[in-house]
């Protein structure tokens, strides 16, 4: 698509130099026009410099802003910090605020000037404004209006997309990277559906093959769409740094989380990637997890990732609806309560769970009426793991046998104070199986696969306001703390370690953070057919 001029009123400063090949005049010279002429080139080449460098510091600032935004919240203070300490060893330099001062305005002038590939949304290479004028006349039927009475409207077919884009990156490889863009109050910003068309015009002008994230600003009738970059994967799992009552449910971008955790990736590498933590206790707003996928997405891992993290800090009862004795190698280990995965077992599992969350609420009463402490058996964290409930229920249904979601009501509804924990995973399929009580307590959801963004909102209550990955790996979702707003989220590998097909480094990672046998080691089961 042609690239259009830039307008009068946008026309950079030297342009108005004259053209080294113009047709000469053969007119007589006018002396009087020449000297204005000469007075006026030399009044601009005078503003050139500081025009430039007030562009430079623009861009500095921009950047230093958006350098501010991408800091995590826990690493804003220290940063501060420096930078005043650096101001105030240059402060107190001789001669160092003129040097600060030279440096500055040397760095200014180096960024305002002209740059063929311009990362800071100022004035676009040729290659950029082709980009930029392409995106907007392929917004200019969804954005105008056919008998638009004013006289400028934001998008027409002549129009110049530097009204409607008020901001704007590229990455290095002249891909964009950010858009900001106003829309006309005649848009529906409020109809999800149009919502979503003009999101799916923008991924597509925008590059396909990355994730994007859309802010709508309602008030001011702004869209801003950033690419984002691949979240953190080649984590397996390890003991995370968390505080008592937190666990790691995955990976998660920079911009989304107060803070990062460190870790070790497959290569051996240690960095910091920003968790998604969700907190259980007593304190906790969302005391209970459910999560959902198709099969194969990672929920059983998901499942197995917390476990391994809730054996540091309590008890863990697992009931395998599943049945392919994904979670055998739990057995037999320190702090193991069970696990179990028939419906008989399960139901006397969760009997059990049931009558240790009323003793312990019993013994919480009592404590607190004589003003003691607690003990340590009512304060120490259990956690009942169950994957696939509504197989459960369903085989017990089949033996005429009580429903074991009826036994998770009491520790979802009482658990709480006493840190009794329930984390369930299922399948979609399996979700109108699952019962009222575990639909109303389960605060903390977790979404993986490649779900629907209606499946997504079905479960979290609300969309992802980013596009879905181009492709989705195993552990790759989506998770909503309570109201909180909803992450992406990729879960960390656990696989299982009897499983041989899953790669040894992260089968011993696991074996790694299992505690110490309790009665001889859990025999592996027989090879199992690898869903
Ligand atoms: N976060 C992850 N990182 C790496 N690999 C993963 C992750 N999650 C799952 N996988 C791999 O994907 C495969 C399926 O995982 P998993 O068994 O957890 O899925 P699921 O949702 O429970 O499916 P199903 O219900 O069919 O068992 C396994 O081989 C597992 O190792």
């Amino acid at each position: 698509m042609a690239w259009r001029p830039f307008p009068p009123a946008l026309t950079p400063l030297h342009a108005s130099h004259p053209h080294p090949h113009h047709v000469p005049d053969l007119t007589p010279p006018d002396r009087g026009r020449d000297l204005r002429r000469a007075a006026a080139d030399h009044a601009l080449d005078a503003l050139h410099l500081p025009a430039v460098a007030a562009r430079g510091l623009a861009r500095l600032a921009s950047a230093v802003r958006r350098r501010w935004e991408r800091t995590p919240r826990d690493r804003r203070g220290p940063a501060l910090f420096a930078v005043a300490t650096c101001l105030l060893v240059l402060w107190l330099t001789p001669y160092g605020p003129l040097l600060g001062a030279v440096a500055l305005a040397g760095a200014a002038i180096r960024q305002g000037r002209d740059r063929p590939s311009d990362t800071a949304g100022g004035e676009p290479g040729e290659a950029e404004r082709a980009r930029l004028q392409t995106l907007y006349e392929a917004l200019v039927p969804h954005l105008s209006l056919t008998d638009d009475p004013r006289p400028q409207p934001l998008y027409a077919h002549d129009g110049d997309w530097r009204r409607a884009f008020t901001d704007f990156a590229f990455t290095e490889e002249g891909r964009l990277a950010r858009l900001r863009l106003r829309y006309p109050p005649h848009f529906g910003d409020g109809d999800p559906e149009a919502r979503a068309h003009l999101q799916e015009l923008l991924c597509a002008k925008a590059g396909r093959g990355r994730e994007y994230h859309f802010a709508w600003e309602e008030e001011v009738g702004e869209l801003t769409l950033t690419a984002l970059p691949p979240l953190p994967a080649g984590v397996c799992a390890q003991r995370f740094v968390t505080a008592p009552g937190e666990t790691v449910l995955g990976f998660t971008d920079l911009h989304t989380v107060r803070r990062t955790v460190p870790v070790v990736d497959e290569g051996g590498e240690r960095r910091d990637v920003p968790p998604v933590v969700w907190r259980t206790g007593p304190r906790s707003t969302e005391p209970h997890l459910l999560a959902l996928g198709h099969p194969g997405s990672g929920t059983t891992t998901l499942l197995r990732s917390i476990a391994l993290q809730a054996l540091r800090q309590g008890e863990v009862l697992v009931v395998d609806g599943g049945g392919a004795g994904e979670y055998a190698f739990l057995a037999g280990r320190g702090r193991v309560a069970a696990v179990e995965s028939t419906p008989a077992g399960a139901l006397s599992a969760l009997e059990w769970v049931v009558r240790e969350t009323e003793r312990r609420l019993l013994a919480a009463n009592r404590v607190r009426q004589t003003g003691r402490d607690a003990p340590e058996d009512v304060c120490r964290p259990l956690w009942v793991l169950v994957d696939r409930p509504s197989v459960l229920s369903h085989l017990a249904r089949a033996e005429g046998q009580r429903d074991p979601q009826d036994l998770l009501q009491v520790p979802l509804r009482y658990g709480r104070a006493v840190r009794v924990t329930v984390a369930l995973a299922d399948q979609f399929e399996g979700a109108g199986e699952l019962t009222g009580a575990v639909r109303a307590y389960t605060r903390a959801r977790v979404v993986l696969g490649a779900a629907t963004p209606q499946e997504v909102r079905a479960v979290l209550g609300e969309a992802p306001s980013t596009t879905p990955p181009p492709e989705v790996p195993p552990g790759r979702g989506y998770a909503r703390l309570g109201s909180g707003p909803v992450h992406r989220l990729q879960v960390p590998a656990a696989p299982d370690p009897f499983d041989e097909e899953a790669a040894e480094p992260q089968r011993r990672a696991v074996l790694e953070l299992l505690p110490e046998p309790v009665a001889g080691p859990p025999k592996a089961p027989a090879r199992r057919a690898v869903r």
